[in-house]
């Protein structure tokens, strides 16, 4: 990292005018490499404090409330922000002041709010810290709480927006042994058979991933092919596949696995990731409402609102306002109808989104069952390690949500169904 620290902090707060005044996602933004300029300890300094900063904004913004007449520009709001969560966090404040009060200084606009930036830092370094933890819970933004309030009730609301708010744990899939890869990375084996890390360094330089025994995913989103239940040597069909944690998941099971996505550039991904863990499958970069053939199995993890995914990208709630959803729930009516008439007689279809809204899951599921009278959910095949009864649901799937195994970390929030033919 550079020794001021600033280059890191103005990437950080380019990254906030991004993603709160553009509605640009954190994936976009690093995809098209604005932080590609920077050292690598600055780049994952800079990501750092832009996601700490959108986890915390709403506790920051109650602590500068007090000491702003009015809101300064967007940038320099940013600014403070990133300030507040550092000194909120316990940096030492005469680095923390120092640097923001250099950053906004050497800004071609608002150099002249250089005074404020000081003043009201040093504020925040007197009284921040201690009022940071009597403020409450940050929530989400309206679009967002409404109807998952309305869906789950307040107390789990609250019990969510409590884990977005501490961040993620890192997990881990074992291409064999799962046991052998918590010992290797000092993580421990959940109930499900997914390893997890509490405090992960660089994933590149964990051991076993030059080796290809692991990749990263999360617990929950490893469950939907846990339900598929791959046999060694059956034709699955993977829609909707990159970065392919699924596709290696399905592979290392010994299936014949067919991946499609529409994104080369996401498919990329997938082929990298099968080269690197040893694993094949065959790539096919095509809208997957075109896809053709017969399957044993059908693996669909459809595009979707990625609501369930809050406390891996707190950047979502803050960039998005909820007006794509409705394009999004029809396009996974029309996948799940295409995909199911790919599907051999007799064969099963496991559909899943990272979701946290039933017309992404629960809805889909009801809807799909009326519009095809050999569909029926198997709900035999939800009897897998580490599965709660209680994560059940009315119509026979699985509602995984960020407040479960909150003991242990908490993961992400999932809507997994298996479909079963009819026999012909
Ligand atoms: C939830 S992600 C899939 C995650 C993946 N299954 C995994 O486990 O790594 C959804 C994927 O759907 C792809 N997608 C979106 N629209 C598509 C379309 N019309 N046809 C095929 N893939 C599409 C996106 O590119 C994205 O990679």
């Amino acid at each position: 990292m550079s020794d001021t620290g600033v280059p890191a902090r103005r990437s950080a707060v380019y990254l906030l005018d991004e993603i709160l005044d553009e509605g640009r996602l954190m994936s976009e933004l690093l995809g098209a490499g604005v932080l590609d300029k920077l050292p690598v300890e600055d780049r994952a300094r800079a990501a750092r404090l832009a996601l700490d900063t959108l986890r915390g904004l709403e506790r920051a913004d109650r602590i500068l409330q007090k000491h702003l007449k009015k809101y300064p520009p967007s940038t320099v709001r940013n600014a403070l922000r990133v300030g507040t969560i550092e000194l909120c966090q316990g940096a030492a404040a005469h680095g923390v002041v120092n640097a923001m009060v250099e950053l906004v200084s050497r800004h071609n606009r608002y150099s002249h709010l250089k005074g404020l930036t000081n003043a009201v830092l040093r504020k925040v370094a007197a009284d921040g810290p201690e009022t940071w933890n009597t403020l409450r819970v940050p929530r989400l933004p309206k679009w967002l709480r409404v109807p998952l309030v309305q869906a789950w009730g307040p107390e789990a609301m609250a019990a969510m927006e409590a884990v977005h708010f501490a961040g993620a744990p890192l997990d881990l899939t074992a291409k064999a042994d799962a046991s052998a890869v918590a010992a290797a990375t000092g993580g421990i084996v959940l109930p499900s058979g997914s390893v997890r890390i509490k405090e992960a360094g660089q994933v590149s330089t964990m051991p076993g991933f030059e080796a290809g025994d692991w990749w990263v995913q999360d617990a929950a989103a490893a469950l939907p092919v846990q339900v598929l239940a791959p046999q060694p040597g059956e034709k699955i069909l993977d829609l909707c596949a990159a970065p392919g944690g699924k596709t290696m998941q399905l592979a290392a099971r010994g299936a014949h696995v067919t991946a499609v996505d529409d994104s080369a550039g996401r498919m990329a991904r997938v082929k990298d990731n099968l080269t690197r863990t040893g694993l094949k499958a065959q790539l096919i970069v095509q809208d997957a409402r075109v896809t053709a053939g017969e399957y044993d199995a059908i693996l669909l993890d459809a595009p979707c609102s990625a609501t369930g995914t809050i406390r891996r990208h707190p950047d979502l709630p803050h960039a998005k306002d909820g007006s794509e959803f409705s394009a999004l729930i029809e396009l996974q009516e029309q996948f799940i109808d295409h995909a199911w008439s790919l599907l051999k007689p007799g064969g099963r279809m496991v559909f899943c989104t990272c979701s946290l809204l039933p017309d992404e899951g629960e809805v889909q599921v009801d809807e799909a069952l009326l519009r095809h009278s050999d569909m029926q959910v198997d709900k035999a095949a939800l009897d897998v390690p580490g599965v709660d009864a209680a994560w059940r649901t009315v119509e026979g799937g699985l509602r995984l949500r960020p407040d479960y195994w909150s003991g242990l970390g908490g993961m992400d929030g999932f809507y997994i169904a298996c479909l079963r033919k009819a026999p012909a």
